[in-house]
């Protein structure tokens, strides 16, 4: 097998878990500690990628720009990658991400919707970046489902496609099913990035890499959405009993989840009620904090508005949904 690529993304899905606070001086500080950990690819940008500081999505205190400015100015032999939703973002700030220097451009869409990524893989290549597609729900769909999607972003440019379990919804046998069949269908890497909402993120992390993922996303301290990621600093810990070479340095990033990660939580990152009925009803993970305000709202249990999300097959893009499904619960509850 090839050498296992970790990207550690506590820059891009921790600020979903941070209301996307980072400062330029702490992704500085982060990516430093990440380099000297010899971390190959570091993604920074707004949890919900390029141009995500929104009222849908929530606005970050800093300018994005200067966040990505301050990791490529201390990027060294490490690559930055961003994120990029198409609809969110749009071409042009592909271009300007490009002209600050990162090195890999990550296009996110739900996983029946790679039809819409050509124009930004074409994009992304034209200017000079390394592309991996992420295929988000990847639990709402079967394999054959998947790597038809995979070998549309694969034709449109894609060096690596991810299975990304966005709700940590699946179990590791969903996981090594999905990944295998888009091994089986690819001739590119292919990634997972898994949330730990049923307690499975590193658990299902190894099933991916058992089954032939090349690439494998964590966070320092699990930091990012709902119940959060694969600590990176466990992940590499297993990897390393288990004789799976990633040229990290582990030391380095327990001293960074401990002494600097761990005092920028917001909320303890356990998996409480909510987390546990997003992962179980299969609900994206970045409509928790969302879901939240609206119970709070209406005075609504938060777990029949993931319940009532789930059985609508709510996606990515659908926060509008959160308030509309809060609203009609809270009139039931006046009728009743
Ligand atoms: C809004 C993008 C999203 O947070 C991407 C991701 O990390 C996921 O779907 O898990
Ligand atoms: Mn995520």
């Amino acid at each position: 097998m090839s050498k296992l690529l970790v990207t550690d993304t506590t820059l891009r899905d921790g600020s979903h878990a941070v209301s996307h606070s980072f400062s330029p001086e702490f992704v500085g500080e982060i990516v430093s500690k990440l380099v000297a950990a010899n971390v190959p690819i570091i993604e920074v940008s707004h949890g919900a990628g390029l141009s995500g500081s929104t009222i849908q999505q929530g606005f970050s205190t800093h300018d994005e720009w200067k966040l990505i400015e301050s990791a490529v100015a201390n990027k060294k032999d490490s690559k930055i990658a961003s994120l990029f939703v198409p609809g969110i973002g749009t071409r042009p700030e592909i271009i300007t991400a490009a002209n600050i220097g990162i090195d890999v451009l990550r296009i996110a869409v739900h996983c029946t919707e790679a039809d819409v990524t050509q124009q930004y893989f074409e994009q992304a290549k034209k200017s000079g970046l390394e592309t991996v597609g992420f295929l988000m729900m990847s639990h709402t769909q079967p394999a054959s489902v998947l790597a038809e999607q995979a070998k549309l972003m694969e034709s449109y440019g894609a060096d690596c496609v991810y299975i990304v379990d966005s709700a940590g919804a699946l179990v590791p046998e969903g996981v090594r099913e999905r990944v295998a069949k888009l091994k089986e269908s690819l001739s590119i890497n292919v990634g997972f990035h898994a949330h730990n909402n049923l307690g499975l993120a590193i658990g299902n992390t190894i099933a991916a890499l058992e089954a032939g993922a090349n690439q494998v996303d964590g966070t320092l301290r699990g930091l990012g959405a709902g119940a959060g990621n694969a600590p990176t600093e466990v992940l590499v810990a297993v990897l390393n009993k288990m004789k799976i070479e990633t040229g990290i340095n582990l030391t380095i990033l327990m001293d960074t989840a401990e002494e600097i990660i761990a005092p920028v939580f917001q909320y303890p990152l356990v998996i409480d009620r909510d987390n546990l009925a997003a992962g179980y009803a299969g609900v994206y993970n970045s409509f928790l904090l969302h879901v939240r305000e609206a119970a709070a709202k209406f005075n609504i249990n938060p777990v029949s508005i993931i319940e009532e999300l789930g059985r609508r097959h709510a996606v990515a893009g659908q926060e509008d949904w959160i308030l509309d499904v809060a609203i009609e619960l809270a009139q039931k509850q006046l009728v009743r």
